[in-house]
């Protein structure tokens, strides 16, 4: 039967439930909110009228209607074409309306019960003008029709929900608008252009998915509207939007090149611009409450473009597949570790490993890059042939004595340090460390760093060169086994100055050096430092200062791993306060005299000295001071001149102002000069030049070193590098430079080398003792100069004798003469400890 027009959508006689939820009728009679999924009946059958067709709780999705191209998904269990009536011409009739009809509630004026809803889908309609007696209807689906034209829905002042969907329709809500029109589904149309929708003012979501709309406008009134799809459609340029509530937007499948016109968009949750022409993410960092972000199918190809997102702590829900930037390395764990956030990435759920993963392949804890570091270098040295080094020489429980100086930029390591080596030039030599960094106008290449090109110091990493590097602000930092090498070759200790980083790789290393922190306690005289220097911009200073913090924290929090901690706000101060720490290593406690103060007197007194033999007649104990002193000095006469009137008075220190070390250290070394003189006891080293056999019981040998040194002498007598030290090449002073060293060129250095041919040479390999023990001419040279007569050798520098070194040096050229000391031998077993001091 069909429905009565007027009263058609009146229904009594059943009991209902309340209409609506939490409606409410406002003063006017207009209906100003509802929840049609509320407006259910609970009656058993759902149905109230004999053209009652659809169960009232049904909903769009599980309609039927097959046939009329509606897709199969909405076509399933339900009727059939022959259980329903379409009118033949699509003009709807009354029996098609009540086929339609469902959900009663009561009109909006509360004094009846009517239907609410009506649902034609797929019925093939073009006419629907006998629907426009219906006006308390609240939701209307029309959708998979043949529509093109709404006017009739200007009856219904009512209207809540539209479905026009798939129709033919090509403008958008030319009709009345009804009061509270909150919902309008329009997508699967013609529609070219938006009118205007501001007397729309209720809308809140509007679909206009798979239209032909080139141009998004009309909307600048729709204060309401909160989800706006407009996939598939034409449009170049995001615009018209400002200021609207959006939080769910959808342009897919549009031709939209760049993110632009969403600034204002505050409340946007979820934004769909897959199927675009993007190539950048900007215009979505401000978006603060974004949790959903597609871009599948775009241009994007920079992973670096997630930084436009990776500060949207909301963001849970992202998908970039089909873009070019897929293809990358290690793409899916870069992406997590930008957006740790990510629940969902690609439509892949994130988890918890994977988030470790990335953490560790691209932020590794500083250990982390360090032991890396450190594995790579060792890695390549170990392709290369072996050497003996000076620096490894002392004996494993004596390591060469080295100073770092550690500190961020601009904490004045390098100027201390060059000021340190050059007031204790017979102790301390500059290890000079390799960068690709340009040089700045006051440095000196070769002095302040060996500046070299990013290639060379990939090379130099290849050739195995590099004990530690380190990579600061797209600079490489590098510190050299020649670097080292060429200062321990002349007997001296080295001082270096690095970052924190180059600390914990060098801590991997056989080194035990000495760490002393350097260090502005404040960060405005460092930050006035750094800009005085003119050379860096305000970023790097920033980065400069936030890494100045994390030494304050990593020194709070590793107690112990600096020897010490130095304020260098007072550049002066600083150094004094070094200076200290080093007289007190060294046991120098009288205070040294100035440069200047010294040349003059220096070369007077010298040859004075020279003159009445009492230059080489100092005591042993005399000479404890210089235990990094330099084995030959080659620089000039009067530089030889002014050390060892250095010597001379550093010398008159008297014992009880030596520390334990010192004291103990200087007894070992007088009682073993006098055993050598006496015959008694040749020094393992001679043993080995001389007869190149190993002593059975070497312990029981102790050359100049100590107790502990026998050990490692042991080991040392087996390498025997020494065996032709002259046939070494020239100390070149430019002997960290490797640039121009092959790796052919390097292997032909190989002391160790030289000394296997030799060893398998004689065919000996033989052990216990030589048969000859008696000395050498050159261990009786040194011997007598460390008994202390005076001697003077062919063209050699008159020197005072050094218990540090091997005095062979005095008698041979001074070319070859640094290669033939062994510093550190005899020299201090090792920086002592050193207290915290500020
Ligand atoms: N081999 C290395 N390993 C690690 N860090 C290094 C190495 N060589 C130099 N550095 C450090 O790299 C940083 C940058 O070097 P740069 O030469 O620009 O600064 P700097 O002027 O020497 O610093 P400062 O004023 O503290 O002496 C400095 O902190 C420096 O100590």
């Amino acid at each position: 039967m069909a429905a009565d027009p007027d009263q058609s959508q009146l229904v009594s006689g059943k009991p209902m439930t309340p209409p609506y939820g939490d409606e409410s009728v406002d003063m006017n009679g207009e209906l100003v909110r509802t929840d049609t999924n509320i407006l259910k009946l609970d009656g058993d059958d759902g149905s109230f009228s004999e053209g009652s067709c659809f169960s009232s709780d049904r909903t769009i999705n599980e309609m039927e209607f097959e046939g009329q191209g509606a897709p199969a998904s909405q076509t399933q269990g339900l009727r059939t074409d022959s259980e329903r009536k379409i009118p033949e011409d699509g003009v709807l009739d009354e029996v098609t309306i009540a086929q339609g009809l469902s959900n009663i509630g009561k009109s909006a004026d509360g004094t009846r019960h009517v239907y609410l809803h009506i649902t034609l889908p797929g019925f093939g309609l073009t006419d629907f003008s006998a629907l426009g007696k219906y006006i308390h209807l609240q939701k209307v689906e029309l959708l998979y029709n043949k529509l093109t034209d709404l006017s009739v829905l200007g009856n219904m002042p009512y209207l809540l929900e539209l479905d026009a969907s798939h129709n033919e329709l090509t403008t958008l809500l030319d009709f009345s608008p009804p009061y509270n029109l909150k919902m309008v589904d329009m997508s699967f149309n013609l529609i070219t252009t938006l009118p205007d929708l501001s007397m729309h003012h209720y809308l809140q979501t509007l679909l206009l998915d798979n239209n032909q709309i080139t141009e998004i406008r009309g909307l600048e009134k729709c204060h309401r509207l909160n989800v706006l799809s407009l996939g598939h459609n034409q449009i170049e340029k995001i615009e018209g939007l400002d200021n609207l509530p959006i939080k769910d937007l959808n342009i897919k499948n549009n031709k939209i090149s760049k993110i632009e016109g969403l600034e204002t968009l505050k409340y946007l949750q979820s934004i769909d611009l897959s199927a675009n022409k993007l190539r950048s993410m900007t215009g979505l960092e401000k978006h603060d409450f974004l949790d959903t972000v597609n871009l599948e199918d775009n241009e994007l190809i920079d992973i670096s473009e997630v930084e436009h997102v990776e500060g949207l702590g909301l963001l849970r829900h992202l998908n970039l597949q089909r873009n070019p930037m897929r293809e990358l390395p290690d793409y899916r764990l870069s992406i997590i570790f930008h957006i740790p956030q990510l629940a969902e990435l690609d439509h892949k759920h994130v988890n918890t490993e994977e988030k470790v993963s990335a953490q560790t392949l691209f932020n590794p804890p500083m250990e982390v890059l360090a032991a890396r570091d450190h594995v790579m270098n060792v890695v390549y040295s170990f392709l290369q042939p072996n050497r003996i080094l000076d620096s490894t020489l002392p004996s494993i429980e004596t390591p060469y004595p080295m100073l770092v100086l550690v500190g961020p930029r601009g904490s004045g390591k390098k100027e201390l340090a060059l000021k340190l080596v050059e007031e204790f030039p017979d102790y301390f030599g500059y290890g000079t460390s390799h960068t690709t960094r340009k040089p700045n106008p006051e440095e000196m290449p070769g002095r302040d760093y060996t500046f070299i090109s990013m290639e060379e110091f990939e090379h130099g990493i290849k050739l195995g060169k590099f004990l530690q590097t380190f990579s600061y602000q797209g600079d490489m930092y590098g510190l050299t086994i020649d670097a080292v090498e060429s200062v321990a070759r002349e007997g001296l200790a080295c001082v270096v100055h690095m970052e924190l980083e180059g600390v914990l790789t060098l801590k991997n290393t056989y080194f035990e050096p000495r760490y002393v922190m350097l260090m502005p306690l404040s960060s405005r005289t460092h930050e006035k430092r750094l800009r005085e220097r003119c050379l860096y911009p305000d970023a790097q200073i920033e980065y400069v200062l936030e890494r100045a913090s994390m030494y304050a924290i990593y020194n709070r929090e590793h107690p112990g791993f600096f020897d010490m901690f130095i304020n260098s706000d007072d550049l002066t101060e600083s150094y004094r306060k070094l200076r200290k720490l080093v007289m007190d290593y060294l046991g120098i406690n009288a205070p040294t005299p100035s440069i200047s103060d010294l040349e003059q007197s220096a070369s007077e007194l010298t040859i004075e000295k020279e003159m009445t033999g009492e230059l080489n007649t100092a005591p042993p104990s005399a000479h404890l001071t210089r235990t990094w002193s330099k084995t030959v000095i080659n620089d000039s006469f009067s530089q030889a001149l002014l050390n060892t009137k250095m010597k001379s008075q550093m010398s008159q220190t008297p014992d009880t102002d030596r520390g334990i070390v010192e004291a103990e250290s200087l007894k070992r070394r007088h009682t073993t000069a006098h055993e050598l003189v006496s015959g008694r006891l040749p020094s393992i080293y001679d043993q080995i030049r001389s007869a190149r056999t190993v002593p059975q019981d070497v312990n029981s040998q102790m050359g100049l070193g100590d107790q502990m040194g026998a050990k490692h002498n042991k080991t040392r007598s087996y390498s025997a590098p020494f065996a032709n030290p002259d046939a070494l090449p020239p100390n070149s002073p430019d002997s960290s430079d490797f640039r121009s060293v092959s790796p052919s060129t390097l292997s032909n250095i190989s002391e160790a080398q030289d000394v296997e041919q030799e060893q398998d040479g004689d065919g000996s390999g033989s052990e216990g003792y030589p048969e000859n023990l008696a000395l050498p001419a050159e261990a009786l040279d040194r011997i007598t100069l460390f008994s202390g007569s005076p001697t003077k050798t062919n063209g050699s520098v008159p020197l005072a004798p050094r218990p540090g070194s091997n005095n062979r040096a005095v008698s041979r050229s001074p070319e070859y003469s640094n290669r033939s000391s062994r510093p550190g031998s005899e020299r201090h077993m090792v920086l002592p400890p050193i207290a915290q001091c500020s």
